[in-house]
């Protein structure tokens, strides 16, 4: 197991608890999606996750994982080049194999052109890029990844995935939260669905389907269906 969660509550203070009861795990070679409205929690299960949530009861197990946040994060003074740089001197690996991999994914997402610049000066989606390739040189047990489909152009959306498809042969897990269900509903093998901070169902397409009772329903309807009724239970 890679991943399991088990929160009891969490929150930002300890009087008005967010999350309330999600249990879910993430295996080898499994793409997990965190789905759910606006506000449901998801941001807050990762945050969770990553230890800085400060008032988080329950248990939380997690291997070793590369974060790739919704909204990238650079060291202003470090240009693109001196990122990858600096990564491979927190790793234990070859260094011409990790160069070698380095400009396969700069030239797979088109950054040759900028790998001396500063990231802090890029676009939203070219940030993005650069935090994937840090992932994925990284080569982590587990990725945790944010949002990953609003700031990147459809070409690199497919590159992505076809990252992402290569990492799962490799054995890595990842839980992805997201929006986008109709993507998420091709590439996903299970989801975790959270609404008002608690979990709703999990399962893969065909589960929820029959818990839906919606047997040819796609992930967006059943989505609807069960957070509609969340809201009728409160
Ligand atoms: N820094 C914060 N301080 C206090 N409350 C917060 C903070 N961040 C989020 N919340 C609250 O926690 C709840 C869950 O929010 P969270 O950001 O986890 O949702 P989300 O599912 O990631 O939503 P979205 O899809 O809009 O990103 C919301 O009620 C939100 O108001």
């Amino acid at each position: 197991m890679l991943l399991s969660v088990d929160i009891k509550k969490a929150g930002y203070s300890n009087d008005s608890p967010v999350l309330k009861d999600i249990q879910f795990s993430v295996d080898s070679g499994e793409l997990v999606g965190l789905i759910g409205p606006n506000g449901a929690g998801k941001s807050s299960t990762i945050k969770s996750i990553l230890g800085i949530m400060n008032n988080v009861k329950g248990n939380i197990h997690v291997k070793e994982y590369a974060y790739i946040p919704e909204r990238p994060i650079f060291y202003d003074r470090l240009t693109m080049w001196e990122h990858i740089e600096f990564l491979f001197s927190t790793l234990d690996r070859d260094e011409e194999q990790f160069n070698l991999k380095a400009e396969e994914l700069i030239d797979l997402f088109q950054l040759g052109d900028v790998v001396h610049h500063f990231p802090e000066k890029f676009s939203k989606g070219m940030q993005q890029k650069v935090m994937l390739i840090l992932a994925f040189l990284k080569q982590p047990a587990l990725y945790i990844i944010d949002e990953p489909f609003m700031g990147l152009d459809p070409k690199a959306i497919k590159k992505l995935l076809q990252l992402i498809e290569k990492e799962k042969d490799r054995g890595a897990g990842i839980l992805m939260s997201t929006h986008v269900l109709d993507t998420a509903e091709k590439i996903c093998d299970r989801f975790v669905l959270i609404s008002n901070g608690k979990l709703i169902i999990q399962g893969t397409l065909d589960e929820i389907r029959s818990k839906s009772g919606l047997k040819q329903g796609s992930l967006f309807d059943c989505f609807d269906l069960l957070t509609e009724s969340e809201s009728y239970v409160r």
